[in-house]
Order: structure tokens, then C-alpha cells, then sequence
């Protein structure tokens, strides 16, 4: 599903790599926590599966395609298989629930009777059923970040990215959305996470993929956190 062969990543101006020699693959339907200390290339990392950034050297191969040879054009069909979440949620503050999920339909011109199907049963799926109406600014934390994860999931992506989503959120509402993401890992869909969440990585037991100044410092099965920050 995702291939890095020796990937390093030098932003323009800075000497210093955000990524260096990394290494790796992510199969189908994996659950991968992506650790390290700020500034280590997690989001980097993310950027370049979305392709909105380029490999300085090295390869990367997300579903089968090169990246590098990817032509423009070609790049937002590709990442219409790929979910993103974040930290902050990113709802368009202005349209409803159902709105904000039924955009991500809309976007990719599937037909209006699809989506008004869709977004009910993925509402439901993210526990929000009875919430279409609400606005963004009328909802928790959590229950943002759930219509934010019903968006990102409403196409069925191969893969779900989520960079560090339980940022913002309280324990007991994080683990809430780990349930979540949890249920979405097992319906089939590959999810990366991004996280600085100690108790959340220790009690999932996923894969952990730790970054140290930008190089790959372990690749634990059913890891822990590992580290202090
Ligand atoms: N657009 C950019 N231009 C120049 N340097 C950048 C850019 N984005 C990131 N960097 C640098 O690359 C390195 C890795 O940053 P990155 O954002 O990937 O880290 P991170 O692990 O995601 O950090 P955090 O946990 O704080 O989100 C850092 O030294 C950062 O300053």
C-alpha cells in the first residue's frame, strides 16, 4: 500500500533534512502509529504520501504508483483514496454536518441520490446520528472531530491518514475516537496516525513507527510509545 525505498526530504533553504534514509512499507489494512519528538518528520512524512511534497531522493510508492512519476494531474485521483484528519478538525464552519460530510461527495461528482444515502449511514457509523443539522460551533470537541472522521471516511478510502487527531480533545473523548478509527482499521481501511498520545499508543499496541531527527529509529509490532519527550 505504502512504500518508502531510502527517502530523504531536504526543504528548500535548510541544511538540515526533515527526512533522511527512510525505509519502509505499510500493508493493506495496518494500523500504524507514527511517533517522535517535534520537528522528528512525522508531518513530513504525511505530506509526502499526499504528495504535497516531493521526495528530495528516494522513492515513494503510495498504492502501487511512484509518486515522483505521478503526473499533476493525475494526483487528485489519487488522493480522493486517501482520508485525511487533524488536529484541529477543519469543518467548514458555515454548513451543517450533513453538508460538511456530503461536500466531500460532492467534490468527486457522486450522484445526489449516492449522498443522501451515504451521509446518514456514515453519521450513524461515527455516532452522530440525529446531529445533521447541527452546526460545527454547536458541537464538542469530540463530536467535531467525529464529523471530521465521518468526512474523511464517507468515500471509503484505502487509507486514512490522521495526524495527531486526539490533539485538542480530553482523554475520555480520545478514546472515543480511537474506538472509532479502531472501527474504521477494521472494515479494511489502512490508517496511519500521527500522535503524541503516550496512553493511547501504549494502549492500542499497533505497529509503532518512531522518527528521531527525521531517521527511522524503530519499527515496533504491537509497540509502545517508548519514549520521553
Ligand atoms: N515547509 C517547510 N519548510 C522548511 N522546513 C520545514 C517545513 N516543514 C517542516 N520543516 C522542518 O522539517 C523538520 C520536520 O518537521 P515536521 O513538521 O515534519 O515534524 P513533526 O514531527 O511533524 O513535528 P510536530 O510533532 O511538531 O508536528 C523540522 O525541522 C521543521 O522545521
Amino acid at each position: 500500500m505504502i512504500r518508502f525505498d531510502n527517502v530523504s526530504k531536504t526543504y528548500p533553504r535548510q541544511s538540515r533534512p526533515a527526512l533522511r534514509d527512510v525505509s519502509l512499507d505499510i500493508e493493506k489494512g495496518e494500523f500504524v502509529f507514527l511517533v517522535g519528538s517535534s520537528g522528528s518528520g512525522k508531518s513530513t512524512f504525511m505530506r509526502l504520501i499526499l504528495r504535497e511534497e516531493r521526495a528530495s531522493t528516494g522513492a515513494v510508492h503510495v498504492l502501487g504508483k511512484d509518486l515522483a512519476r505521478m503526473s499533476n494531474w493525475k494526483v487528485p485521483h489519487m488522493r480522493r483514496q486517501l482520508g485525511t484528519v487533524f488536529q484541529d478538525f477543519r469543518l467548514l464552519p458555515n454548513k451543517t454536518v450533513a453538508q460538511n460530510v456530503a461536500f466531500a461527495q460532492e467534490v468527486i461528482g457522486k450522484p445526489r441520490g449516492e449522498i443522501r444515502k451515504a451521509v446518514p449511514q456514515v453519521l450513524d457509523l461515527v455516532g452522530l446520528g440525529g446531529k445533521e443539522d447541527r452546526m460545527p460551533g454547536e458541537l464538542s470537541g469530540g463530536e467535531q472531530q467525529r464529523v471530521a472522521i465521518a468526512r474523511a471516511f464517507v468515500n471509503r478510502p484505502m487509507l486514512l491518514i490522521a495526524d495527531e487527531p486526539t490533539g485538542n480533545l480530553d482523554p475520555q473523548t480520545s478514546v472515543g475516537i480511537m474506538k472509532l478509527l479502531d472501527r474504521i482499521n477494521r472494515t479494511g481501511t489502512t490508517v496511519i496516525m500521527a500522535t503524541h498520545d503516550q496512553n493511547i499508543v501504549d494502549q492500542m499496541r499497533k505497529r509503532v513507527i518512531e522518527l528521531e531527527k527525521g531517521r527511522l529509529v524503530r519499527d515496533q509490532a504491537r509497540g509502545v510509545y517508548g519514549y520521553q519527550h
